[in-house]
This record gives C-alpha cells, sequence and structure tokens, in this order.
C-alpha cells in the first residue's frame, strides 16, 4: 500500500492549445478529505478525470493507491474507486433497486450492500419504482448511493450535494465523514461553500488551470490575514470602546445599535480582543466567527484576478 492515496507530480493537461491545468503537484493522504473550489472552466472536472483515468495527462506523473490509474484496469484496483459525476442519469425503466444491484455487480459488491445504501440514503421506500419516475433529488442520492457502494479507497463527488434538500444534505455529509474515518480519501467539488466548510480537511482554488490556494482553512486564513467578524450585545458603542481597552483602533464596526455591535478585528488579535469582552459584565452575548471559506474564496480569486489585470496593465493609466 503506498503513502498517499493519490499523488500528482507536475500534472498538466492541454486540450488542443488550452491548458486546462498547469503542472500541478499534490499529494492526498488516506482518509483525507480535500475540497476542490473554482470558478466554472477551472480545471476541477478536468483533474477529476485524470485522477480516474478517464483523461490520459499531457505531462507528469500520477499515482492513485499506488498505480497509474490509466494503465491498471485490474478489477480489484477499478472497484476501489467511487464517483458521482456532475449530471447524474441511469436507465430510466430500471427501478431504484435494480440500478443500484447493477452497479453492485459490475463493481462485485455484494446485492445486500445496495439494498442497505437504499435506506442509507433514504430511498427505500421509492426503491421499487422506475427511476423514470424520481424527483432530482432522488436522482441524486440514487447517485451518491452508487458513489458510496463497496466502501470505497478513493472517492470522487462532483457537486454531491445539488437538489438534496437540507435533511439529505446532512445525511450525506455523515456519510462522508464516516468514509473517512475508515480511511477513504475523498475529492469534493462544490459551489456551495458554506455547507462543505465543516467536512474537509484542506481546500484548494483553482482558477484558469492554475492552483491559487492549497491548505487547512487555518492555514489559508492565516495566509490571507482575513480579519475575525464579532457580534456583542448589550454594550452601546461608548461602552463597547472602553470594553476594548484601546484595541478599537485596530477594530473596523459594520453595524451598531443601541445596545449591539458587529465589527472585525484582525485575526491575530481575536483572544485578546475576546478577553476583554468577556471580561464584561455587561455584555449580555459574543459570536465570534472566523473568515469563512466564501471570504477566502472571494480573497484568493480576487487576488488572482487584480494580480492579472495588472500584469496586463488593465486599470493602470
Ligand atoms: N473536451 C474538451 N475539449 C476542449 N476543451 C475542454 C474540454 N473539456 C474542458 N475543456 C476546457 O478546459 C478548461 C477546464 O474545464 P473543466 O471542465 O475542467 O472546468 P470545471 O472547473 O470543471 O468547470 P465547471 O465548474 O463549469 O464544471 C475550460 O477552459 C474548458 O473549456
Amino acid at each position: 500500500m503506498s503513502e498517499y492515496a493519490v499523488e500528482l507530480t507536475d500534472l498538466s493537461k492541454y486540450y488542443r492549445s488550452v491548458e486546462a491545468l498547469h503542472p500541478l503537484s499534490l499529494n492526498i493522504s488516506f482518509g483525507e478529505v480535500l475540497g476542490l473550489f473554482g470558478h466554472n472552466g477551472a480545471g476541477k472536472s478536468t483533474l477529476m478525470k485524470l485522477i480516474l483515468g478517464v483523461l490520459k495527462p499531457s505531462s507528469g506523473q500520477l499515482k492513485v493507491l499506488g498505480y497509474c490509474p490509466r494503465t491498471n484496469s485490474d478489477h480489484d484496483y477499478r472497484s476501489q474507486f467511487g464517483y458521482l459525476p456532475e449530471n447524474v442519469s441511469f436507465y430510466e425503466h430500471l427501478s431504484g433497486r435494480e440500478v443500484l444491484r447493477y452497479f453492485a455487480r459490475l463493481k462485485g459488491h455484494s446485492l445486500a450492500h445496495a439494498d442497505a445504501l437504499l435506506e442509507e440514503v433514504n430511498l427505500a421506500h421509492a426503491a421499487d419504482r422506475p427511476v423514470k419516475t424520481y424527483s432530482k433529488g432522488m436522482r441524486q442520492r440514487l447517485g451518491l448511493a452508487q458513489a458510496f457502494l463497496g466502501e470505497p479507497k478513493i472517492l470522487i463527488l462532483d457537486e454531491p450535494t445539488v437538489g438534496l434538500d437540507p435533511v439529505a444534505t446532512r445525511d450525506f455529509y455523515q456519510m462522508v465523514d464516516r468514509l473517512k474515518t475508515s480511511g477513504c480519501a475523498v475529492i469534493l467539488c462544490s459551489h456551495v461553500l458554506p455547507d462543505v466548510e465543516n467536512h474537509i480537511d484542506r481546500a484548494m482554488i483553482l482558477s484558469a488551470g492554475r492552483k491559487l490556494a492549497l491548505g487547512s482553512l487555518d492555514e489559508l486564513r492565516l495566509q490571507a490575514k482575513l480579519p475575525t467578524e464579532f457580534n456583542v450585545s448589550g454594550l452601546s458603542s461608548s461602552e463597547l470602546s472602553t470594553a476594548l481597552n484601546g484595541y478599537q483602533s485596530i477594530s473596523t464596526v459594520l453595524e451598531t445599535t443601541s445596545n449591539a455591535s458587529r465589527f472585525t478585528v484582525p485575526t491575530p488579535e481575536k483572544m485578546i480582543v475576546m478577553k476583554h469582552l468577556l471580561a464584561n459584565q455587561n455584555v449580555t452575548d459574543l459570536q465570534v466567527t472566523p473568515p469563512s471559506l466564501e471570504a477566502l474564496y472571494r480573497y484568493y480569486i480576487s487576488d488572482f484576478h487584480s494580480q492579472s489585470a495588472e500584469s496586463q496593465g488593465v486599470g493602470h493609466e
């Protein structure tokens, strides 16, 4: 068994003259969930298809579960992959159970596991109805059950929560958390950033095929130096200034009412500001929110675009 589930060394992909993936090096560990983010056309699907072995790299090296996914067609190797494409489609006249059992046979997994998964994605009640009668969310749940078949060692999910209701979304993330605990490496691509935030170990942001950021959210927060937001209740704005004991000079007020304020402070000063506020007996509520994944995403993307514009002389006299 190799040390990493996925190992990329200077991997690139061109479609004729279009550089869809600039040379990228990246290791993904077993039991790690990597969030893959980027605007439309950033190269996310290209990267996922390279890892699946569907596309041939233009240059560089790639190992998945220790082997090159394009040259290893061994059945036991392939059956360790789980994949949910962006647009799931199934044989419409088959029932959900028939579809899932069909995939279970293809992958060499037990039919009992297929039936258990139908329960897990909450489709048991519709398992024997033709897929053509399924709603969008039900089709997506069937797609997820197909991807989760056979406890994969590498799971690649392209927009997994599209069409899912909030309960199904929560159940989905519980399944991801469980697979992660069992040592599965997960690559999760989503545009619904607030949902993903609590379930990934690292985030990678791509733009025009280039890696703009890679790291845990804490690492990216440190790197981006984005401020932390505070919501304080129980103090007027002048009482807040006194409570902050001099730190009001580094804070930026976003909103204030007669007895509540929303403001930001530089993240390295977060603890000291919290201590001052907690020591104040008039404070009735305090919420501290670190920069969200969405804020980080916006930061890295706009930073990249402003650098590109600068290098092309856009926006300058
Ligand atoms: N088969 C193809 N032939 C030519 N160019 C392609 C092909 N597939 C993708 N591209 C180009 O490669 C780049 C990356 O596309 P890719 O599909 O990987 O982006 P993506 O990040 O998955 O986008 P989305 O969020 O819209 O799914 C884009 O410029 C796209 O136009």
